[in-house]
């Protein structure tokens, strides 16, 4: 594709680009931090919810395109935070981001974005951009913003080509903590806000590979202390913490990549008969250690009413998804169990080993955004993780 250096933008108001590897641009108005950001371009259909997306670590290395077209509305507050700052590297929206109308709001979501550093582009066809996704598979791509309207289009196409995708990519230990710490907030209740810790009745460690803080407050919530330890933890570092059970957190990037440095110590706590719980990349995770192997989908599933049915009782549950990857269930071992199934593609969405003590799902239970239908697994878990089993 030729592109002559410094193209004259179709319109006066042109301050962002979205280029993507196979050389189409979508123009728009810049949003936040000025700048370029280059990584996969993802779609994710969810209504509600856009600042605990954005700040989801899952989406490392990920530019998130808001199918839903009037994003911003209800502005932003620290609330709503689901990690310390977002990983994503950049997001993609339909309408001009208008004034925050909401009672919780404290800021804007353009100021906000420029404060923490996340470049967005607005203006953009994201229905068009939604179908090429679809037909053609997440590409790459950057978005750059610039106040001016001057962009290099041949450099911006040579980035987001010579960006070398998610697969293959490691990106937990970017977003994982430094230190262990220990979690001290339940959920969020419209008349209090978040909960004090009441009196634990269980210790779960939670490795954090990009963890969500939702996952952390239902776990708190359903009775347990919560430890969260950094995705290289050793097996040994998780035993010193006497835990009752073992949380596999979500998290950003390829999970075989993760699996290079995390998959023994997840092999040793299969084998350690404590309580296992994994969710999305911990799910991954636990399916690589029993045996199967991860594939890169076509466009990935992420939103917040997508089906999965329950093999064991026929129900069908609405759930939150956000992941670009998907176990095969080929060479997992004769003693899992596939437990739920997506209703849109069929791919495994939950894992059972042991009558239950290891368990796992590939939706995200914990919502933030999306139902909150499946809160139960956190008490599930917790409850069957008990001292001295
Ligand atoms: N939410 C997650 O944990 C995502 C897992 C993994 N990075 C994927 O895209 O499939």
């Amino acid at each position: 594709m030729e592109y002559p250096k410094m193209p004259t933008p179709p319109r006066d108001d042109i301050t962002a680009a979205l280029v993507l590897a196979d050389g189409s641009v979508y123009w728009g108005a810049g949003i936040g931090a000025v700048g370029n950001a280059v990584g996969e371009v993802c779609f994710n259909t969810a209504m509600t919810g856009y600042q605990e997306i954005l700040t989801d670590p899952s989406y490392a290395g990920q530019i998130i395109t808001f199918t839903c077209p009037h994003i911003g509305n209800v502005g932003t507050n620290a609330d709503d935070m689901e990690s310390a700052r977002p990983a994503a590297r950049g997001f993609i929206v339909r309408e001009p981001v208008s004034a925050p109308s909401n009672w919780r709001a404290e800021q804007g979501l353009c100021d906000w974005a420029k404060a923490q550093g996340l470049i967005g582009i607005s203006g953009v066809d994201t229905r068009r951009l939604t179908r090429q996704i679809r037909r053609e598979g997440a590409p790459n791509g950057v978005i750059a913003h610039a106040p001016d309207g001057r962009f290099d289009l041949p450099a911006l196409l040579a980035q987001a080509r010579d960006w070398p995708g998610l697969q293959g990519m490691e990106l937990a230990r970017s977003v994982t903590t430094g230190q262990a710490y220990e979690w001290t907030q339940t959920l969020w209740r419209i008349d209090g806000g978040y909960g004090d810790m009441r009196a634990p009745t269980r210790h779960v460690v939670a490795m954090d590979f990009g963890i969500k803080y939702n996952i952390l407050r239902n776990l708190a919530n359903a009775g347990a202390r919560v430890t969260v330890v950094p995705a290289t933890s050793s097996f040994e570092d998780i035993m010193a913490l006497a835990p009752d059970g073992v949380f596999l957190s979500n998290g950003p990037g390829d999970p075989a990549a993760t699996a290079s440095y995390a998959l023994p110590v997840v092999r040793k706590l299969l084998e350690s008969g404590l309580p296992v719980f994994g969710i999305c990349l911990g799910h991954q995770m636990l399916g690589l250690a029993m045996g199967g192997k991860t594939v890169k989908m076509h466009q990935g599933h992420r939103g917040a009413n997508h089906p999965v049915k329950n093999l064991d009782t026929g129900r069908v549950a609405i759930t939150s998804m956000n992941h670009g990857f998907a176990v095969d269930r080929s060479g997992l071992a004769e003693d899992v169990r596939i437990t739920q199934l997506s209703l849109f593609d069929g791919t495994v969405c939950a894992l059972e080993m042991d009558g239950g003590r290891v368990f796992s799902v590939q939706q995200h239970p914990e919502a933030s955004p999306g139902p909150q239908d499946n809160f139960d697994l956190f008490e599930t878990f917790v409850a069957g993780a008990s001292s001295g089993a």
